[in-house]
């Protein structure tokens, strides 16, 4: 088994420091270096509550990826800046696999025709979770039978995006299947703005942030006489890292861009 060098940007986040635990169990992952935003110049090692790697930290990714062999990025930090570290990857032949969510159209269109341009594979996935692409699939079949749909998110109050990249896919794939339409009454009015939440194609999206919550969303479909809630919740982030490996694995083989963990699911 050939071994995989993998850089970590955002290694002293919530996700960033569950992917080093993931890479310090696997015998053929190597850690060569991780982005932060700050702390460059130190060793992984050096910071409390990191397993104890020798990979040394850098402050920027270009610099970092001239210098360092890599194989592999593991993005996992903010938006914006997992946008350009995505770019800054395909620029120096490294193949990304970006859990960081936010993205616009346009910048996932943008990184497609790059990863094109390059032949270099990638995987961005709004959730690493099994559970959670199962849920989003079983969403899209449900859709086709019961069309008014509604989406509820929650996540921990530190999130910066809203709505999640999660229900964000989750619209797109339900949109694939159901003919456009606006739910509720036709006369409905706010009284106060927000409160039927976004409007994604008709579908609403609704963002709930707490503390206590980890990672959480239902999809409420509705029909005379009936609903049905198709459910999940990621209580430990643990829950992404099987999926995390899966895309690694697989990314190594890829020549384009993949959105969703669920093309790389057999
Ligand atoms: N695809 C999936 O399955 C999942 C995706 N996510 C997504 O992953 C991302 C990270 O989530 P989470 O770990 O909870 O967030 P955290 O805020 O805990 O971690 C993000 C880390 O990135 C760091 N960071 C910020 N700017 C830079 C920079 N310029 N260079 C390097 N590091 C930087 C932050 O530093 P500082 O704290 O100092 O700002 C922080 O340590 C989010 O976009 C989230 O939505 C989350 C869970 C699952
Ligand atoms: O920020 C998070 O925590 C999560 N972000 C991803 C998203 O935006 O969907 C995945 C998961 O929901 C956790």
């Amino acid at each position: 088994m050939n071994t995989v060098k993998i850089v970590v940007a955002g290694p002293r986040g919530k996700m960033g420091s569950e992917a080093l635990r993931m890479i310090q169990k696997q015998d053929n992952y190597e850690l060569v270096a991780c982005v932060d935003k700050k702390n460059g110049g130190w060793k992984v090692k050096d910071i409390d509550g990191l397993p104890p790697f020798e990979a040394r930290i850098y402050e920027d990714m270009d610099e970092c990826l001239q210098e360092v062999e890599a194989d592999v990025l593991i993005d996992l930090t903010a938006p914006e800046v997992g946008y350009k570290h995505t770019k800054s990857a395909f620029e120096h032949g490294v193949r990304p696999v970006v859990g960081t969510t936010g993205f616009t159209t346009d910048q996932l269109e943008e990184l497609t025709d790059l990863s094109e341009q390059k032949g270099l594979g990638a995987v961005i996935a709004p959730n690493f979770a099994i559970g959670a692409v199962l849920m989003m699939q079983f969403s899209k079949m449900a859709a086709k039978y019961f069309p008014n749909v509604e989406i509820i998110e929650r996540h921990h109050d530190q999130k910066l995006d809203a709505p999640s990249g999660t229900a964000v896919k989750t619209a797109e794939l339900i949109q694939q299947v159901r003919e456009e339409q606006s739910q509720g009454h036709p006369n409905e009015k706010e009284t106060i703005p927000g409160a039927r939440g976004a409007d994604f194609d008709g579908m609403r999206i609704h963002s709930v942030r707490l503390p206590g919550l980890v990672a959480h969303q239902e999809v409420v479909f509705g029909d005379l006489g009936q609903n049905l809630t198709i459910k999940h919740d990621s209580f430990h982030r643990e829950s992404f890292m099987s999926g995390v490996k899966l895309a690694v694995d697989r990314v190594l083989e890829l020549d384009v861009l993949v959105y969703g963990l669920e093309n790389l699911m057999e």
